[in-house]
């Protein structure tokens, strides 16, 4: 079982409390939709819980270890936050082929099928500079997911993509869910959160207030 315990979470930004006494305990193939205005700690949650910044009071702990404290980042994890890198000059396969060396835990033959999934071409050249919003959106997915980890946290996930491709995006999150991973979706499209979410988690100023299990 996989599980991300947020306990007691707050983090200060100069004096602003931008995450503000957070607990919460995510489960695995589970999907929580985060929800909230502008500004509201959404993304920062998501950095906060997959160790990129350092909170300033609470642990997080993911599978019963603190992060910072003994790990420093979750070991199998995809993650999309807003301008995920990727290497411009390069393939969409070159990419993931470079990613998959960190880790060596995928194949060729994983990487293809997750370039596929998202409905890019494996076989083509084309380096990712010259991709349109929606094409690296998509290859931001199967950045995120060739490696099948227990735990996916995405920062809109669907956004700049097409209606097929977000009908295309729904369905591999749901087969994601159903292999049993623990995904956190921040997400402003409310189509997003109804269809996909079991349980959405509204953010309002650094608090979690509201949880509406489906
Ligand atoms: N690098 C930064 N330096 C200072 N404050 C920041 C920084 N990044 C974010 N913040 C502040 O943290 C708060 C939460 O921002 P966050 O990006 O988590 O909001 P969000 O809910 O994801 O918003 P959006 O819906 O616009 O993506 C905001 O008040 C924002 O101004």
């Amino acid at each position: 079982m996989t599980t991300v315990i947020a306990d007691h979470v707050s983090k200060k930004i100069k004096r602003a409390d931008v995450l503000n006494d957070i607990s919460y305990t995510f489960y695995d193939k589970h999907i929580y939709g985060l929800s909230g205005r502008n500004g509201s700690g959404k993304t920062m949650l998501i950095r906060a819980l997959c160790g990129l910044i350092y909170i300033n009071h609470g642990t997080i702990k993911i599978n019963e270890k603190v992060l910072h404290r003994d790990i420093s980042f979750p070991s199998s994890i995809g993650v999309i936050i807003e301008k995920t890198d990727l290497l411009p000059e390069y393939s969409a396969f070159t990419n993931l082929k470079i990613l998959s060396k960190v880790k060596r835990v995928a194949s060729d033959q994983d990487i293809k099928s997750a370039i596929e999934r998202v409905g890019l071409d494996p076989t083509s050249k084309m380096p990712v500079r010259k991709f349109s919003l929606g094409m690296k959106q998509r290859l931001s997915i199967a950045q995120a997911i060739f490696e099948k980890p227990e735990i996916l946290l995405l920062d809109e996930p669907t956004n700049a993509i097409d209606k097929n491709g977000v009908e295309l995006v729904r369905d591999i999150l749901v087969e994601e869910k159903e292999r049993g991973a623990l995904i956190v979706i921040a997400s402003h499209n409310q189509d997003d959160l109804d269809i996909l979410a079991d349980t959405v988690l509204t953010v309002e100023e650094g608090h979690l207030v509201g949880n509406d299990e489906k």
